[in-house]
């Protein structure tokens, strides 16, 4: 009997062993599923992921690049393969080279979006790390204005930095009305144009000054740094580029910056101009060059006083600050015109410019001298060195 129980006994605890190795197996079954479930899951969230990731890469129009490591801050910018550059321009062809400036080459080139462009191959000075290239591109290419030139994107490949802007047709400042204006470009600056050049810079500088944030000071603002499009608007270029370059290149000039006056009302206007208008904005200039800073008018006051919104004839003007750094520098003869009206410019004494158009005296207390025929004249300022 006693020999049966434990038999019995040994049989029901092979019984529930095997129940129980059993329910282990169902268990590790049920963990198994779940886990593939899980994986299958995961995989499409990775597959749904991977997606976005492509989606979002090719309609933002960044392409594999050097950049690649840079996402964070270039999803404003376009960034251009090197490949496409160099097609566009036709392998960097002299014959598409437009320019060369402080910053390196420019070339007219078309882009495979058919857009043209005015493509600026950064000399070597410029070539920062690729993040803080990056970084100051973002900056330039959210500031947008009507006088500013349109940065599309950039290249930043190996050594290559390059940037890519609107390409404008009718070319600098410099390269047209400078060299020669009608006679050599085909381009006609009557004095409403030459106007509304003056104040459409004013305003792109006045956006720069004191609407951009943090405010951008040009720093070069000259002839071939003003853009022209097909109306004849103009847009300033470079602006920003200061940034791209590293302190101890000479280039941009870090104390007095800007390009000298040469003719101040161009002969080549054959002396149809609004002569008042050409004085005011004579007077602008020497208001916008005063030695001392403080008292120089900021670029929105500037437009004001271009656009007439704002007065200046009871303004005292006080001594330019640049020409006393100049070696020697002397006011040519007048121009005689066929201007009916005379209007002349005012020097009072040496350390206060009072401009008026319908008086004059000289002091040549400075080396400075100016002279007016008794019934047209033309002012002009010419450095020599
Ligand atoms: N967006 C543009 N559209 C059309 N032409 C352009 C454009 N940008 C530049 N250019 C041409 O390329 C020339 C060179 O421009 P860039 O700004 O590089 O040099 P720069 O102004 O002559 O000299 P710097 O670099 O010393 O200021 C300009 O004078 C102009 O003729």
């Amino acid at each position: 009997m006693k020999g049966e129980r434990i038999e019995s006994d040994e049989m029901r605890k092979e019984e529930r062993r095997g129940r129980t190795m059993e329910g282990d197996g169902e268990r590790v079954e049920e963990a198994k599923a779940r886990l593939i479930t899980e994986l299958q899951l995961l995989s499409q969230v990775c597959l749904t992921l991977m997606g976005c990731f492509w989606f979002s890469r090719h309609n933002s129009g960044v392409e594999p690049s050097e950049a690649d490591g840079e996402l964070s801050v270039t999803e404003k910018v376009k960034i251009y393969k090197y490949k496409e550059i160099r097609q566009a321009t036709d392998d960097f062809n002299a014959l598409n080279k437009i320019g060369e400036g402080g910053f390196g080459s420019v070339y007219k080139g078309h882009l495979k979006d058919g857009k043209v462009a005015a493509i600026k191959v950064l000399s070597a000075e410029s070539r920062q790390g690729v993040k803080e290239f990056l970084t100051e591109i973002n900056v330039i290419s959210e500031i947008q204005h009507e006088n500013l030139v349109k940065l599309y994107g950039c290249c930043v490949e190996g050594n290559h930095r390059i940037l890519v802007y609107n390409y404008l047709e009718n070319n600098s400042l410099d390269k047209t009305l400078l060299a020669g204006g009608y006679t050599r470009s085909g381009l006609q600056f009557d004095w409403s144009t030459r106007a509304n050049i003056c104040v459409g810079v004013a305003k792109g500088l006045a956006f720069l000054h004191e609407e951009v944030q943090p405010h951008i000071i040009h720093r070069d603002i000259k002839a071939s740094n003003i853009i022209l499009d097909r109306d004849l608007s103009p847009k300033i270029s470079d602006f920003g580029l200061a940034r791209l370059m590293p302190p101890n290149m000479t280039h941009v000039s870090t104390c007095v910056a800007g390009t000298i006056w040469s003719n101040l009302v161009d002969i080549a206007l054959g002396g149809v101009f609004d002569a008042e208008e050409a004085c005011r904005y004579l007077r602008i200039g020497l208001l916008c060059t005063q030695d001392s800073p403080q008292l120089r008018p900021t670029m929105s006051i500037v437009v004001k006083l271009l656009t007439e919104e704002k007065d200046i004839d009871t303004k005292k003007i006080t001594k330019p600050g640049l020409i006393s750094d100049f070696m020697d520098m002397k006011v040519r003869e007048p121009v005689e015109t066929k201007t009916e009206e005379v209007n002349r410019c005012n020097y009072t004494n040496p350390s206060s410019y009072n401009v008026s158009p319908s008086s004059r005296t000289s002091d040549n207390s400075n080396g400075y001298s100016s002279g007016a025929s008794s019934t047209n004249a033309v002012y002009s300022l010419s450095i020599t060195n």
